[in-house]
Formats: structure tokens, sequence, C-alpha cells
């Protein structure tokens, strides 16, 4: 395939790597330099395009791919404030666009057992639930996207919570989610139900950023026959 990659930082290439070890082909390459050059790329000269940059430049890119005809597979967090808007973009241009906030099978696995987890749990009043992110120092969003997914795979079985607040663990009406930045932390993720007598954790460490870069090169492969939103619950059948 003929993947453009839109972002080059440490996501962009990993992807890279990866996706010329499986055969494609890197048709372009986009960051904060060359932003301008996107325009060169359009669905004649793309099989699709990876997506992982900046909050303030993710809808900008998904934009751009879904009225240009390109394929466009995203993992940018921090923007889902637009994220109806793409998903529109997306149905009036008949277009192709694949979203998750994690990439890796682990984590999908985990949001996964956190569902059935929290559907069980919340007939147990006496244990707080709790979700703690831990993320390397250049991370510049918080909570995480996969921490806010985390909260809504749980705030689906929790109908007493009035949804998630960040960093705020004394608003007991919502679920609280604790972000910790520390030196070279890939991306942690625990759910923690804690009663006074004991505590029960679920927790997703990742070891380096291959399993957020395999999901992706996936995700662009089974896109490329695809027309419509979709995310890792399609791809994997979760
Ligand atoms: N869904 C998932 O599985 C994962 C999601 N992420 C998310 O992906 C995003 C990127 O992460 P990561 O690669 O670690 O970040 P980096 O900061 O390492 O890389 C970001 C890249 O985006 C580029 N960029 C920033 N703004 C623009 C712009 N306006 N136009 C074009 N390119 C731009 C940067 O260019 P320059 O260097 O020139 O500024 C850089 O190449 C984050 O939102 C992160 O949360 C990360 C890992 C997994
Ligand atoms: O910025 C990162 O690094 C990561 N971002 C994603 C998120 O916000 O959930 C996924 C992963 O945890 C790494």
């Amino acid at each position: 395939m003929k993947i453009l990659l839109i972002g080059y930082g440490k996501m962009g290439k990993t992807i890279e790597q990866l996706a010329l070890a499986k055969g494609h082909t890197i048709v372009g390459k986009i960051d904060h330099t060359n932003a301008e050059e996107l325009q060169n790329y359009n669905g004649s000269n793309t099989d699709a395009a990876i997506e992982f940059t900046h909050p303030e430049a993710a809808f900008g890119n998904v934009s751009y791919c879904l009225t240009n005809g390109i394929p466009v597979v995203s993992g940018s967090t921090g923007w889902l404030d637009k994220f109806d808007e793409a998903k529109q973009l997306c149905d009036q241009n008949k277009g192709a666009f694949f979203y998750a906030s994690n990439y890796s099978v682990g984590v999908n696995l985990f949001f996964h057992f956190n569902e059935y987890i929290a559907s069980k749990m919340k007939e147990y009043k006496e244990y707080e639930v709790t979700i703690r992110e831990i993320h390397h120092l250049q991370k510049v969003d918080k909570p995480s996207g996969t921490g806010i997914t985390t909260a809504e795979g749980i705030l689906a079985s929790y109908n007493n919570l009035e949804g998630w607040v960040a960093d705020n663990p004394e608003e007991k009406s919502k679920l609280n989610i604790t972000s910790e930045r520390e030196p070279d932390v890939v991306g942690t993720h625990i759910v923690t139900y804690s009663s006074e007598v004991d505590q029960i954790e679920l927790g997703h460490i990742a070891h380096s950023r291959t399993g957020f870069a395999e999901g992706a090169v996936m995700a662009a492969e089974w896109l490329k026959s695809r027309q419509g939103v979709y995310g890792m619950k399609d791809m994997l059948n979760l």
C-alpha cells in the first residue's frame, strides 16, 4: 500500500519502520516543517494516511484526508470535541475514517475486560473506582485518550457517576482520572476498585510503541477496501 505519514514524531517513525518491513511504500512524511505539502496528496497517489500529530492539528489533517479521497487512520488524542464533525465529513464525502485512542491489541483487550469488570463491580457499592494513567514528560494532553476511553467503559455501567473528572479525587460524584508524567513511560493505565478491606486492580503497561504502530498499520490495511467510520472493536471483533 502507498501510505502517507501525517506526523513524523515518535509514532510516525515507529510506524514507518513497521510499514516498510511489511512491504508498504511511504509516499510522504508530513510534520510541522512541511505541513503545506499535505495538499500534494489525494486518493489517486495515496492508499491511506496514518495520522499521529497533535491535538491542535488532528482535526484539520483528518478533514483534509476525508475531503480529498484519502482513507485515514488517526491516533491523535485530545481533539475529540470535533469527532462528530469528522464523522459527518466522512459520511458526506463517502470517505473511510478509522479512529482509536489506543491501537494496541493488548489495550483493546484491557478495554474489553474493563467493561466486563465494571458491569459486575457496579453492584458492590463499597468499592470506589478510580483510574490512573502515567505517561512520558513530552505528552501534551491529559488525561490520556486511553484513560478517557477506559472511563467511558466504566461509566457505561455506573449510572450513579456523573461523568469523569481530571485529577480531582475529592469530587466523589464523578469518576476520577489521575494523570502522572514521568520520564520515558510509554503508557500505563490502571483501574482500581478500592474498599476498606481490599483492592482489585486491572492494568495495562506498554513496554514500547510497537504495539500501537502494529495496530495502526493493521487498521490501514483493513480500512483500504471499506467506507465509513470504524474503530478497533470493528476490526478485532471485540
Ligand atoms: N492512538 C494510539 O495508539 C496512540 C496515540 N498517540 C497520540 O499520537 C499523537 C502523536 O504522538 P507522538 O508521535 O508520540 O508525538 P510526537 O510529538 O513525537 O510527534 C508529533 C508529530 O506531529 C507533528 N505535528 C505537530 N503539529 C503538526 C501540524 N500542525 N501539522 C503536521 N504535523 C504536526 C510533529 O512535528 P514537529 O516535530 O515538526 O513539531 C511531530 O512530527 C499524540 O496525540 C499521542 O497522544 C500516541 C501513541 C499511541
Ligand atoms: O501520547 C502518548 O504517548 C500516548 N497517547 C495515547 C493516549 O493518549 O492514550 C496512547 C498511549 O497511551 C500513548
